[in-house]
Protein backbone atom coordinates (compact mmCIF):
# COMPACT_ATOMS: atom_id res chain seq x y z
CA UNK A 1 0.00 0.00 0.00
CA UNK A 2 1.11 3.31 -0.60
CA UNK A 3 3.10 5.40 2.30
CA UNK A 4 0.16 7.99 1.86
CA UNK A 5 -2.52 5.73 1.89
CA UNK A 6 -1.00 4.39 5.32
CA UNK A 7 -0.64 7.85 7.02
CA UNK A 8 -4.43 8.65 5.97
CA UNK A 9 -5.35 5.28 7.95
CA UNK A 10 -7.11 4.79 4.31
CA UNK A 11 -6.83 1.06 4.97
CA UNK A 12 -9.03 0.75 8.35
CA UNK A 13 -9.26 3.21 11.33
CA UNK A 14 -6.14 2.00 12.62
CA UNK A 15 -3.50 1.44 10.15
CA UNK A 16 -1.29 -0.57 12.23
CA UNK A 17 0.21 -3.91 11.10
CA UNK A 18 -1.31 -6.70 12.41
CA UNK A 19 -0.09 -9.16 9.91
CA UNK A 20 2.51 -8.89 7.64
CA UNK A 21 3.49 -11.69 4.93
CA UNK A 22 7.05 -11.70 2.62
CA UNK A 23 8.04 -13.99 0.21
CA UNK A 24 5.51 -16.44 2.00
CA UNK A 25 5.24 -19.73 -0.37
CA UNK A 26 3.56 -23.31 0.10
CA UNK A 27 3.97 -26.19 -1.66
CA UNK A 28 1.84 -28.92 -1.14
CA UNK A 29 3.54 -32.44 -2.52
CA UNK A 30 0.97 -35.21 -2.41
CA UNK A 31 2.89 -37.81 -4.21
CA UNK A 32 4.86 -36.79 -7.78
CA UNK A 33 2.73 -33.83 -7.89
CA UNK A 34 3.80 -30.32 -6.43
CA UNK A 35 1.17 -27.65 -6.08
CA UNK A 36 2.42 -23.73 -5.32
CA UNK A 37 -0.44 -22.41 -3.62
CA UNK A 38 1.21 -19.50 -2.33
CA UNK A 39 4.22 -18.08 -4.85
CA UNK A 40 5.82 -15.23 -2.96
CA UNK A 41 3.16 -13.37 -1.44
CA UNK A 42 3.68 -10.10 0.23
CA UNK A 43 0.71 -8.59 2.35
CA UNK A 44 -0.03 -6.77 5.09
CA UNK A 45 -3.32 -6.85 6.88
CA UNK A 46 -3.63 -3.47 9.62
CA UNK A 47 -5.59 -3.47 12.91
CA UNK A 48 -9.81 -2.80 12.49
CA UNK A 49 -9.70 -3.21 8.94
CA UNK A 50 -12.40 -5.03 6.91
CA UNK A 51 -10.52 -6.98 4.30
CA UNK A 52 -12.51 -8.87 1.54
CA UNK A 53 -10.21 -11.71 -0.30
CA UNK A 54 -11.41 -12.53 -3.46
CA UNK A 55 -9.50 -14.74 -6.75
CA UNK A 56 -10.85 -18.07 -8.38
CA UNK A 57 -10.97 -20.88 -7.01
CA UNK A 58 -7.60 -22.60 -6.14
CA UNK A 59 -5.76 -19.32 -6.85
CA UNK A 60 -4.20 -19.24 -2.38
CA UNK A 61 -7.12 -17.46 -0.57
CA UNK A 62 -7.70 -20.03 2.03
CA UNK A 63 -4.09 -21.00 2.04
CA UNK A 64 -2.63 -18.01 2.97
CA UNK A 65 -5.65 -17.54 6.06
CA UNK A 66 -4.52 -20.93 7.43
CA UNK A 67 -1.29 -20.17 7.69
CA UNK A 68 -1.62 -16.81 9.08
CA UNK A 69 -4.34 -18.59 11.65
CA UNK A 70 -2.09 -20.94 12.70
CA UNK A 71 -3.43 -23.66 11.18
CA UNK A 72 -1.42 -24.33 8.52
CA UNK A 73 3.27 -24.16 8.32
CA UNK A 74 4.22 -21.92 5.18
CA UNK A 75 6.94 -24.10 2.57
CA UNK A 76 9.19 -20.53 3.08
CA UNK A 77 9.05 -16.85 3.73
CA UNK A 78 7.58 -15.26 6.81
CA UNK A 79 4.64 -13.88 8.51
CA UNK A 80 4.63 -12.04 11.16
CA UNK A 81 1.92 -11.46 13.84
CA UNK A 82 2.40 -7.89 15.50
CA UNK A 83 5.86 -8.58 15.56
CA UNK A 84 5.90 -11.99 16.57
CA UNK A 85 7.43 -14.65 13.70
CA UNK A 86 4.32 -16.95 13.04
CA UNK A 87 6.83 -19.10 10.92
CA UNK A 88 9.24 -19.31 13.23
CA UNK A 89 6.64 -20.76 16.03
CA UNK A 90 6.80 -24.99 16.60
CA UNK A 91 3.27 -26.61 17.14
CA UNK A 92 2.62 -26.01 20.59
CA UNK A 93 3.64 -22.05 20.41
CA UNK A 94 1.56 -21.88 17.19
CA UNK A 95 -1.44 -23.35 19.25
CA UNK A 96 -1.45 -20.78 21.97
CA UNK A 97 -0.87 -18.29 19.65
CA UNK A 98 -4.32 -19.31 17.42
CA UNK A 99 -6.14 -20.00 20.99
CA UNK A 100 -5.24 -16.20 22.02
CA UNK A 101 -5.79 -14.33 19.49
CA UNK A 102 -7.61 -15.63 16.56
CA UNK A 103 -10.96 -16.40 15.88
CA UNK A 104 -12.89 -18.81 12.59
CA UNK A 105 -15.96 -19.30 10.74
CA UNK A 106 -16.15 -21.84 7.92
CA UNK A 107 -18.46 -22.20 5.09
CA UNK A 108 -20.06 -24.71 7.71
CA UNK A 109 -20.94 -23.92 11.36
CA UNK A 110 -19.21 -26.91 12.60
CA UNK A 111 -21.82 -26.56 16.03
CA UNK A 112 -22.70 -29.06 17.79
CA UNK A 113 -26.60 -30.57 17.46
CA UNK A 114 -27.02 -31.73 21.08
CA UNK A 115 -26.24 -28.14 22.87
CA UNK A 116 -28.13 -25.13 22.80
CA UNK A 117 -26.54 -21.43 21.00
CA UNK A 118 -25.74 -20.85 24.42
CA UNK A 119 -24.10 -23.86 25.42
CA UNK A 120 -22.04 -24.05 21.99
CA UNK A 121 -20.53 -20.53 22.88
CA UNK A 122 -20.17 -21.81 26.35
CA UNK A 123 -17.67 -24.19 25.07
CA UNK A 124 -15.64 -21.13 24.21
CA UNK A 125 -15.66 -18.67 27.15
CA UNK A 126 -15.33 -21.97 29.75
CA UNK A 127 -11.70 -21.87 28.49
CA UNK A 128 -10.77 -18.43 27.16
CA UNK A 129 -8.71 -15.70 29.47
CA UNK A 130 -11.00 -12.71 29.25
CA UNK A 131 -14.21 -13.84 27.69
CA UNK A 132 -17.57 -12.32 26.75
CA UNK A 133 -20.06 -13.94 28.47
CA UNK A 134 -22.42 -16.95 25.89
CA UNK A 135 -25.50 -13.90 26.16
CA UNK A 136 -23.14 -10.51 25.47
CA UNK A 137 -21.52 -12.95 22.02
CA UNK A 138 -25.16 -14.04 21.20
CA UNK A 139 -26.69 -10.15 21.75
CA UNK A 140 -23.50 -9.18 19.72
CA UNK A 141 -24.70 -11.02 16.36
CA UNK A 142 -28.38 -10.29 17.15
CA UNK A 143 -29.66 -13.50 18.48
CA UNK A 144 -30.33 -12.23 22.04
CA UNK A 145 -34.17 -14.14 21.45
CA UNK A 146 -32.45 -17.25 20.21
CA UNK A 147 -30.06 -18.25 23.29
CA UNK A 148 -32.12 -21.64 24.08
CA UNK A 149 -32.72 -22.88 20.85
CA UNK A 150 -30.58 -25.56 19.37
CA UNK A 151 -28.96 -25.56 15.80
CA UNK A 152 -31.93 -27.80 14.36
CA UNK A 153 -33.81 -25.09 15.18
CA UNK A 154 -32.34 -22.25 13.80
CA UNK A 155 -31.83 -21.06 9.73
CA UNK A 156 -28.63 -21.43 8.31
CA UNK A 157 -27.99 -17.99 8.91
CA UNK A 158 -28.84 -17.96 12.82
CA UNK A 159 -26.45 -21.04 12.78
CA UNK A 160 -23.95 -19.44 11.32
CA UNK A 161 -24.25 -16.14 13.65
CA UNK A 162 -24.26 -18.48 16.08
CA UNK A 163 -20.43 -19.52 14.82
CA UNK A 164 -19.61 -16.39 14.56
CA UNK A 165 -20.62 -15.81 18.23
CA UNK A 166 -18.63 -18.45 19.30
CA UNK A 167 -15.60 -16.91 17.30
CA UNK A 168 -15.70 -13.47 18.72
CA UNK A 169 -16.47 -14.26 22.39
CA UNK A 170 -12.68 -15.05 23.45
CA UNK A 171 -12.19 -11.31 22.02
CA UNK A 172 -9.65 -12.48 19.53
CA UNK A 173 -7.99 -9.35 17.43
CA UNK A 174 -8.30 -11.35 14.30
CA UNK A 175 -11.57 -12.78 12.67
CA UNK A 176 -10.48 -15.10 9.76
CA UNK A 177 -13.60 -15.75 7.77
CA UNK A 178 -13.78 -18.09 4.53
CA UNK A 179 -16.51 -17.87 2.71
CA UNK A 180 -18.78 -17.40 6.04
CA UNK A 181 -21.64 -16.75 3.54
CA UNK A 182 -21.16 -19.44 0.60
CA UNK A 183 -24.11 -21.51 2.12
CA UNK A 184 -26.64 -18.79 2.21
CA UNK A 185 -29.18 -16.79 0.35
CA UNK A 186 -29.02 -12.91 0.25
CA UNK A 187 -31.04 -12.49 2.86
CA UNK A 188 -29.27 -14.51 5.87
CA UNK A 189 -26.46 -13.64 4.39
CA UNK A 190 -26.38 -10.44 4.70
CA UNK A 191 -27.43 -10.45 7.85
CA UNK A 192 -24.16 -12.29 8.88
CA UNK A 193 -22.39 -9.82 7.08
CA UNK A 194 -23.93 -7.34 8.94
CA UNK A 195 -22.77 -9.21 12.32
CA UNK A 196 -19.35 -9.08 10.75
CA UNK A 197 -19.20 -5.19 10.05
CA UNK A 198 -20.66 -4.81 13.95
CA UNK A 199 -17.90 -6.75 15.12
CA UNK A 200 -15.41 -4.54 13.28
CA UNK A 201 -16.82 -1.63 14.38
CA UNK A 202 -17.78 -2.12 17.59
CA UNK A 203 -14.80 -4.27 18.88
CA UNK A 204 -12.44 -2.85 16.51
CA UNK A 205 -11.16 -6.76 15.65
CA UNK A 206 -9.55 -7.18 11.96
CA UNK A 207 -11.92 -9.15 9.91
CA UNK A 208 -10.97 -11.30 6.38
CA UNK A 209 -13.10 -12.39 4.53
CA UNK A 210 -12.84 -14.91 1.74
CA UNK A 211 -15.63 -14.73 -0.78
CA UNK A 212 -16.26 -15.76 -3.81
CA UNK A 213 -19.41 -13.32 -3.78
CA UNK A 214 -18.14 -9.88 -5.44
CA UNK A 215 -20.92 -7.80 -4.15
CA UNK A 216 -19.30 -8.42 -0.52
CA UNK A 217 -16.17 -6.42 -1.75
CA UNK A 218 -18.02 -3.00 -1.22
CA UNK A 219 -18.15 -3.60 2.22
CA UNK A 220 -14.49 -3.80 2.56
CA UNK A 221 -11.95 -1.13 3.65
CA UNK A 222 -9.70 -3.33 1.40
CA UNK A 223 -10.20 -5.83 -1.65
CA UNK A 224 -7.19 -8.31 -2.01
CA UNK A 225 -7.24 -10.22 -5.28
CA UNK A 226 -5.43 -13.39 -6.10
CA UNK A 227 -4.56 -15.11 -8.79
CA UNK A 228 -2.27 -18.36 -9.17
CA UNK A 229 -0.88 -18.15 -5.87
CA UNK A 230 -0.32 -14.29 -5.78
CA UNK A 231 -1.85 -11.46 -5.00
CA UNK A 232 -2.99 -9.18 -8.64
CA UNK A 233 -4.13 -6.17 -6.79
CA UNK A 234 -5.24 -4.82 -3.93
CA UNK A 235 -7.75 -2.03 -3.85
CA UNK A 236 -8.51 0.53 -0.95
CA UNK A 237 -12.50 1.08 -1.51
CA UNK A 238 -13.46 5.50 -0.97
CA UNK A 239 -16.19 4.49 0.23
CA UNK A 240 -18.02 1.51 1.84
CA UNK A 241 -21.24 0.33 1.83
CA UNK A 242 -23.49 -1.43 4.34
CA UNK A 243 -24.16 -5.24 4.21
CA UNK A 244 -27.79 -4.06 4.27
CA UNK A 245 -27.61 -2.58 0.92
CA UNK A 246 -25.67 -5.53 -0.86
CA UNK A 247 -27.77 -8.25 -2.93
CA UNK A 248 -27.04 -11.40 -4.81
N1 LIG B 1 -4.01 -30.07 1.68
C1 LIG B 1 -3.73 -29.89 0.39
N2 LIG B 1 -3.02 -30.83 -0.30
C2 LIG B 1 -2.73 -30.66 -1.60
N3 LIG B 1 -3.09 -29.56 -2.31
C3 LIG B 1 -3.79 -28.60 -1.68
C4 LIG B 1 -4.15 -28.72 -0.31
N4 LIG B 1 -4.85 -27.61 0.04
C5 LIG B 1 -4.93 -26.84 -1.06
N5 LIG B 1 -4.29 -27.43 -2.10
C6 LIG B 1 -4.14 -26.88 -3.46
O1 LIG B 1 -3.55 -25.58 -3.35
C7 LIG B 1 -4.14 -24.68 -4.26
C8 LIG B 1 -4.70 -23.48 -3.51
O2 LIG B 1 -5.80 -23.91 -2.72
P1 LIG B 1 -6.66 -22.94 -1.81
O3 LIG B 1 -7.63 -23.79 -1.06
O4 LIG B 1 -5.76 -22.07 -1.01
O5 LIG B 1 -7.41 -22.04 -2.90
P2 LIG B 1 -8.64 -21.06 -2.72
O6 LIG B 1 -8.31 -19.82 -3.49
O7 LIG B 1 -8.98 -20.90 -1.30
O8 LIG B 1 -9.76 -21.89 -3.48
P3 LIG B 1 -11.36 -21.97 -3.20
O9 LIG B 1 -11.87 -20.61 -3.54
O10 LIG B 1 -11.82 -23.04 -4.15
O11 LIG B 1 -11.54 -22.34 -1.77
C9 LIG B 1 -5.19 -25.46 -5.04
O12 LIG B 1 -4.61 -25.88 -6.25
C10 LIG B 1 -5.48 -26.64 -4.14
O13 LIG B 1 -5.87 -27.76 -4.88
Amino acid sequence: MPEAERQTGAAGPDGGVVFRAAGLTKIYETGEVKVRALDGVDIELFASELAVLLGPSGSGKSTLLNIVGGLDHATSGKVWFRGQELTAMNDRALTRYRRANVGFVFQFYNLIPSLTARENVALVTDIADDPMTPDEALGMVGLSARLDHFPAELSGGEQQRVAIARAIAKRPGVLLCDEPTGALDSKTGVQVLEALDRINRELGTTVAVITHNVAIRAMAHRVIRFQDGRIASVEVNASRIRPDQIEW
